[in-house]
């Protein structure tokens, strides 16, 4: 069973889980009885999320202040995964493949080839959406840690076959003997791939490219993207798919941005000048404090008569409580406070995860001729249900 194909309710034993500290720290975790998960905050035997639904909270209490710390156990997607993944390479993040799979028409009927395999973010992606992916990586190391990766993970039994291969020198063509997850029966030779969609992420995809009629499929119009980080890769991308009759191509840029939504206080030019009168009052009765504080030092014997001065003397509050706080400093008020007037608006947050690069789209249909019997076919039924 696929950790990222099929849900489920119960964490177990065994299980494959993300546990979610926060938006940028989620961490993968094999539910093991006899292990902890240690934070700085605290530790969480695993024993305890056991037996919980997944979505879970779990909370302990921190050794130091008595306070609580928690963490959620999620299941596994490709999403998440992403996010959490051992990086061995530079990745693709959900904003471009999400994008991509469906700019490819990627779906349950899809065959597709990816290259290379790098750090496996979008062979999960894949996996999920596709048929049958065949993904390809030259580096050996990498090869076996996501050939390791992708078992662990119930990939390899489900729809994902991974092969060791320089793709630029030696092509796509699967053959007995080959470096490959794929078990070969007594009768076959070589795997017939026929795919539809093909995603290079590669440093020279041109030299790839060339290869590919050996294993597209002829009846149906596949689909080509490129993932280059610079303009010049793109260039050279683009000679190659025009000598080799690709067609229909066009470039894309994904920039992904988060926007965070809130309300923001509506403040008019009265309050402003409330504001600063405030501030300046504050000065002032400061200044003076501190001067007669000076004077009581140098003359007195510490004793204030006068009830004016004693009166300054007292520690004031650092901000009364004001009905107007349009700067959010001193009294709180909570964001959307009935009593107040506030307006929609948008921050967009710094920092988005990903790492972007050209997206160059090319298709290609092989076998041009029209095939009567099928469009007959298609034709009556068309009629019939009109
Ligand atoms: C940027 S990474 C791919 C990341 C992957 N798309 C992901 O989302 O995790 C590029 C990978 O392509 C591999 N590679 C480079 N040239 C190759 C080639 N000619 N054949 C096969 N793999 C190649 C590299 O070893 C590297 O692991």
């Amino acid at each position: 069973m696929s950790y990222f194909t099929e849900y489920k309710d119960v964490i177990q034993e065994g299980d494959l889980a993300l546990i979610w500290i926060s938006r940028d720290n989620i961490k993968p975790i094999t539910i093991d009885v006899t292990a902890t998960f240690n934070t700085r905050y605290g530790s969480f035997p695993h024993k305890d999320m056991i037996g919980k639904k997944y979505g879970s909270q779990i909370a302990i209490r921190t050794k130091t202040n008595k306070k609580f710390a928690f963490i959620h156990v999620l299941q596994p997607t490709p999403e998440l995964w992403t996010l959490s993944l051992p990086h061995r390479t530079q990745i693709v993040y959900t904003p471009d493949s999400s994008y991509i799979m469906q700019r490819l028409n990627c779906g349950p009927s899809s065959t597709v080839i990816e290259a290379g395999t790098g750090s496996g973010s979008f062979s999960h992606a894949f996996a999920r959406s596709v048929k049958q992916l065949y993904t390809f990586e030259f580096h050996p190391v990498r090869y076996e840690q996501a050939l390791k990766e992708f078992k662990d993970h119930g990939l390899l039994e489900e729809n994902v076959i991974i092969t060791q291969r320089d793709v630029c020198a030696n092509g796509f063509t699967i053959k007995k003997g080959d470096l490959t997850s794929v078990t070969f029966s007594d009768t076959e030779e070589s795997v017939d791939i026929g795919a539809n969609a093909i995603f290079l992420d590669l440093p020279s995809p041109w030299d790839a490219i060339p290869h590919l009629d050996e294993v597209i499929s002829h009846n149906e119009k596949v689909g080509l993207c490129c993932f280059s980080p610079c303009i010049e890769q793109v260039d050279k991308t683009l000679e190659v798919l025009e000598k080799f009759g690709w067609t229909n191509v066009e470039m894309v840029e994904i920039q992904g941005k988060q926007y965070e939504s809130r309300r923001q206080m509506v403040r008019t030019l009265d309050d402003a000048m409330e504001r600063l009168k405030d501030i300046k009052k504050r000065k002032l009765e400061g200044v003076e404090r501190r001067k007669r504080q000076l004077e009581n030092l140098e003359n007195d014997d510490g004793n204030i008569e006068d009830e004016e001065e004693k009166k300054i003397l007292e520690p004031q509050p650092l901000t009364e409580k004001t009905k107007y706080n349009p700067f959010g400093k001193g009294s709180r008020i909570r964001e959307g406070d009935s009593n107040y007037e506030w307006k929609q608006v948008t921050k967009m947050e710094t920092e988005v995860k990903s790492h972007t690069s050209y997206l160059t789209f090319a298709f290609k249909t092989m076998n041009k001729t029209r095939n009567e019997e099928k469009v007959g076919i298609l034709l009556a039924s068309l009629s019939k249900k009109k």
